[in-house]
């Protein structure tokens, strides 16, 4: 089912915890819910599951209004983090008690609950109480609980957030095997991104109630449309300056700001993999020293002082960092190879981001 969401708000007294966001999930989807603690992602998803009334705008499934129907009427499935099971219920029985509310046969619940144990790998611990299970079984047959009725939608809040981060690697792979096995549109909320960027199709990332961006994790990282995107996901260096003649220039470092007003104040972001470091001087255009080195398992990071005072960051892949001779304290020159110019704090992402805001590429 397609959901459509347009301009739902919502107050608690006088505060606004979410206020005018519109977005639509595709059939089958499984989107991700991004922001940090505080920024409404929970609100949003209960609103849409029924348990909160919003105060204004509309949701739609599937082209239905949706807004006055009760939760029971809705057929969404839920997980949340802290949404236990019933204790004195065995798994086979936790995984069916939906089924017997609805007043499945008897022969269609135990077929539909063995079909799910098969596909979440919970086969043979029927008779288990959740007492007798670890945790990342137990999210399982939260999971399972949540899809026995056929569900139209599947909202998770943070259905991983207790584990350790092990088991927490494990159930995000259940949920994409499970997702592409059935296919049931799902909202997924995360304050992890690294979770978020591997398990969705689409993010939606939230801040203070406001929806600052949707669209594919690569979209996210590699065109974030607000300062605070390009703050939360993933590392970016920031720096700020005032366009003179189609031009920022902080001390050496110059970024072409075609089109812009002089005097006008931008904040323009790299990502540290576009900031290119070497240890001959006369390789790069600008100089700088290097301040610290940082082992990151899959690669390493860099940080360099310029004269201008940045510390700007710098990723290097192992086999690149052990053939250069870089150390620590010693001078280095660099090129940053792309940039963005970033759209203001607050004004939310601009509607003219594909033209101006387009990647550009500097001469090392
Ligand atoms: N019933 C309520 N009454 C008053 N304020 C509420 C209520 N529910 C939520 N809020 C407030 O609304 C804001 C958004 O909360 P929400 O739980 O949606 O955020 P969240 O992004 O899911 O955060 P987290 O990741 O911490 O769960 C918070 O400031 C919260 O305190």
């Amino acid at each position: 089912m397609k959901i459509d969401i347009r301009h739902l708000s919502k107050r608690f007294g006088s505060v606004e915890v979410v206020s005018s966001v519109s977005f639509a999930v595709r059939e089958g989807e499984l989107m991700g819910i991004l922001g940090p603690s505080g920024s409404g992602k929970t609100t949003v998803l209960r609103m849409l599951a029924g348990l909160e009334t919003p105060t204004t705008g509309e949701i739609y499934i599937d082209g239905k209004l949706v807004n006055d129907l009760p939760v029971q009427q809705r057929n969404i499935g839920f997980v949340f983090q802290h949404y236990a099971l019933f204790k004195h219920l065995t798994l086979f029985e936790n995984i069916a008690f939906g089924l017997k509310i609805r007043k499945w046969p008897r022969k269609n619940q135990a077929e539909r609950v063995n079909e799910l144990m098969h596909l979440l790998g919970l086969s043979g611990l029927d008779a288990r109480y959740p007492g007798q299970l670890s945790g990342g079984q137990r999210q399982r047959v939260a999971i399972a609980r949540a899809l026995a009725p056929r569900p139209s939608v599947l909202l998770l809040d943070e259905p991983f957030g207790a584990v350790d981060a092990l088991v927490r690697q494990e159930l995000r792979e259940w949920l994409i095997r499970l997702h592409d096995e059935l296919d049931v549109t799902s909202l997924f909320v995360t304050h992890d991104q690294e979770e978020a960027m591997e398990v969705s199709d689409r993010i939606l990332v939230f801040s203070k109630g406001r929806l600052e961006q949707i669209g594919t994790p690569a979209e996210i990282y590699e065109e974030p449309a607000t300062e605070f995107v390009a703050r939360f996901i993933g590392a970016m260096n920031i720096v700020s300056g005032q366009v003179r003649g189609g031009l920022i220039r902080i001390g050496a470092l110059e970024f072409p700001a075609p089109g812009f007003q002089d005097g006008k104040q931008l904040q323009i972001g790299f990502r540290p993999y576009y900031v290119k470091v070497s240890e001959d001087p006369a390789l790069y255009r600008l100089q700088a020293r290097l301040r610290h080195i940082y082992f990151l398992g899959v690669a390493y990071r860099l940080e360099i002082e310029t004269p201008e005072g940045l510390i700007l960051r710098s990723r290097l892949n192992k086999e690149d960092f052990r053939r250069s001779r870089l150390e620590v304290g010693k001078p280095v020159s660099y090129a940053i190879t792309q940039f963005r110019i970033l759209p203001e704090a607050g004004a939310g992402p601009l509607p003219e981001a594909g033209d101006l805001f387009g990647k550009v590429l500097l001469p090392p």
